[in-house]
């Protein structure tokens, strides 16, 4: 195909999904839209004379209007994109001795909030960038950080991105399993188009604001300090003075992306004083004063090609999507969970369909929708559940309001295999030299079956098997001997009871139990006196534990602690404290001065919070304090120079700790 066919074959798709998009029923993944919009803009900068008319590049959003329109006092704009750093240094270049200010870039929609004196007049999204719709009743009725008046005259423009929290987000597909919601920006969307509030009274928005005008000027020409000033929760922004700076900010936003309530899809940098981004001027889609940085996508389209049921280590069946391979949030992703038959129903997927997959740093990736279900060619299948176990072939039960599957023989081979790979986890007793495979196999042996078997395993027994050389033997033995020491919080994790989670273990822990046969003790009123456990966790802790009670006691037989670990116990601050209120890192080898011999360093890190701090794994702007051991490796440093954060030796610390009676 010529240049030219193909650039008006891109301008015409970019106008259909654009339409679609905008309408809350995207056809293809973000990435893949923006990958469109490349190819177009490269096209049109090699073939300038081909540029079409109108060209979609120059325009913004979609017109949408439901409710009534109304004219915007200037243009709502789209932002200049970039993804490498020697962008984020041109922009300083362009903007010398400037200072700017670095945000999160929030995945929303964008409103104009607009006050005449003093009193909220209006608010109106943004719509085709010059035209909006009027969306007052419902940002009043709906949306947090919306005040309804300022203290200031005149008329004051306030804009910024409304977005769903991920936590209201989460929670209303919890209370909807049988309708939920796709993502939060579609979900913030949808929501600022209803035409009644009580309709969507559950779906809360949060404003969060990032630019302002105001008629009189203001005096306060500083965005952030402004914005405070009239009450706004503006998005976090950043003081940077030069490129390197607003790199590593950059760097940090896009390492906190998944810890954060809210859903961004990359970092926009801005002119921080308000009459130089004025004075800087627009582009004809964009404002030249900011620029915005794009993450990596953390969604995707591909088929799904298969579904398998999969038997979890408490027996649930769960779906597991089989997809044609994607590379999705940084990883090549074939396998996603698919929730259960009724999301697949309310969903309804399809094997053959095209699927929006998602993935979000740990996250399990999994199958957010289905993209155009009117493309469907007609051989696509319905996702049938089975009926009984894919593993023991024992009927099975449904449970809860999304009913769940369940196999619920105690026996069933593929569980035993989970529960036994389970144990063997990181999380649990760490049993890292004996991986999934062997221990699939020496089940299938019959020689594992319980947690317990592990620690009566034998080299020689294991010499038995053909693949297994003197070597790896060793390593399993050494492996398996390590992880005797596993202790209450670990143990109670690694054997898979249902409803009692990672937290639960800990708080047990942190509660004061002394063992876990203290916990299958406890008894109901024992139980549900620690923070969060109620009755229902309390009830399978006990219903569980009792029948593991044989297990508990071969467990202790074979030498394996589950009593409570020094770790595990709340932090005792002491007199002093001479961390106290500080957020620290621990980096580099640990070891104590007085004997010269090394310290694991969640030991360390547990003396510090003795000595009243909080640890934290990453350096991030909320660092107070970088502790350096031997061998540090030099990102930290430099992470911690940019960002201003002290750096102290172990030495001190140790010193300091010791004068506290900490150690
Ligand atoms: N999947 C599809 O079919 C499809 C179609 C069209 C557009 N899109 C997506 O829409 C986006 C492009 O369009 P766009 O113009 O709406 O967005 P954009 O990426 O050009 O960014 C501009 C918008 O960013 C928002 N924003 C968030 N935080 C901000 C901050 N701190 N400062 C300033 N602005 C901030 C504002 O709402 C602003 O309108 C892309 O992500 C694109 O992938 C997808
Ligand atoms: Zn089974």
């Amino acid at each position: 195909m010529n240049a030219r066919d193909r650039i008006q074959e891109l301008a015409d798709q970019i106008v259909v999904l654009r339409d679609a998009y905008y309408r809350g029923s995207p056809k293809v993944a973000d990435a893949d839209y923006d990958a469109i919009e490349d190819e177009l803009r490269g096209l049109i900068e090699a073939n300038p004379e081909l540029t079409p008319d109108p060209n979609p590049l120059d325009q913004v959003g979609a017109p949408a209007i439901l409710h009534a329109p109304i004219r915007h006092s200037r243009p709502m704009l789209s932002l200049e994109k970039a993804t490498k750093p020697e962008q984020v240094a041109a922009f300083f270049t362009r903007f010398p001795g400037q200072p700017v200010v670095v945000m999160p870039k929030l995945d929303g929609l964008s409103l104009a909030l607009v006050y005449e004196n003093g009193r909220l007049a209006r608010a109106v999204t943004r719509g085709d960038g010059t035209t909006g719709d009027d969306v007052t009743m419902l940002v009043r009725a709906l949306t947090d950080g919306v005040p309804d008046t300022v203290d200031a005259p005149g008329r004051v423009e306030v804009r910024g991105e409304a977005v769903m929290l991920r936590s209201t987000f989460a929670a209303y597909n919890k209370v909807h399993p049988d309708k939920p919601l796709i993502n939060p920006r579609n979900a913030a969307a949808g929501t600022l188009r209803a035409k009644d509030p009580a309709t969507v009274a559950e779906r809360r928005l949060q404003f969060f604001a990032f630019d302002l005008s105001t008629e009189p000027e203001s005096a306060e020409t500083d965005l952030d300090g402004a914005l405070r000033t009239l009450g706004f929760a503006a998005a976090d922004m950043r003081h940077c003075e030069d490129a390197e700076a607003a790199q590593a900010v950059i760097t940090t936003i896009e390492q906190q992306r998944n810890e954060l309530d809210y859903d961004l899809d990359g970092a926009v940098l801005r002119l921080a004083d308000r009459d130089a981004y004025a004075a800087a001027g627009t582009r004809s889609s964009s404002p030249r004063g900011a620029l915005a940085f794009k993450f990596a996508a953390e969604e995707k389209t591909t088929v799904l090609a298969d579904v398998v049921w999969d038997v979890g280590k408490t027996g649930k069946i769960a779906p597991v999507a089989w997809l044609e391979p994607v590379f999705v949030g940084g990883t090549t992703v074939t396998r996603a969970t698919l929730a259960n038959q009724e999301v697949i129903k309310a969903r309804g997927i399809k094997i053959g369909d095209t699927v929006l997959v998602r993935r979000a740093g740990d996250v399990i990736p999994f199958v957010a929708g289905v993209l155009d279900a009117a493309k469907r060619t007609g051989e696509e299948r319905e996702i049938v559940p089975p009926s009984v176990c894919p593993s023991c072939e024992e009927p099975l039960t449904e449970q809860g309001n999304s009913r769940e599957l369940f196999c619920t023989n105690v026996a069933c081979p593929a569980q035993t295999v989970r529960r036994l790979i389970h144990w063997a986890s990181r999380a649990a007793a760490d049993i890292d030299a004996i991986g999934g495979v062997w221990i699939e196999r020496l089940a299938e042996a019959g020689i594992l079956e319980h947690p317990s078997d592990f620690y009566r395993l034998t080299k020689e027994k294991l010499l038995e098997f053909d693949r297994i050389g003197e070597i790896s033997a060793t390593r399993m033995i050494e492996s398996i001997d390590a992880s005797r020491a596993v202790g209450l919080r670990r143990a109670l994790i690694g054997l898979a009871i249902p409803m009692a989670s990672e937290g639960t273990a800990a708080r047990l822990c942190r509660a004061g139990f002394g063992s876990l046969e203290a916990v299958a003790d406890a008894g109901e009123e024992g139980l549900v006196a620690v923070e969060d456990i109620g009755p229902k966790v309390a009830a399978s802790l006990i219903e569980h534990l009792t029948r593991l009670r044989p297990e508990l006691e071969r467990l202790r037989e074979a030498g394996v602690s589950l009593d409570v670990r020094e770790e595990d116990l709340p932090p005792v601050v002491a007199a002093g404290a001479p961390l106290k209120g500080k957020t620290v890192v621990v980096t580099g080898s640990i070891s104590d001065p007085r004997s010269g011999e090394k310290v694991p360093r969640p030991t360390f890190q547990r003396l510090c919070e003795r000595a009243g701090a909080t640890i934290a794994s990453s350096v991030s702007a909320n660092t107070d304090m970088l502790i350096t051991g031997a061998d540090v490796g030099a990102s930290k440093l430099t992470k911690a120079e940019k960002l201003e954060v002290e750096v102290v030796d172990q030495g001190a610390i140790w010193q300091q700790l010791i004068e506290a009676g900490v150690v």
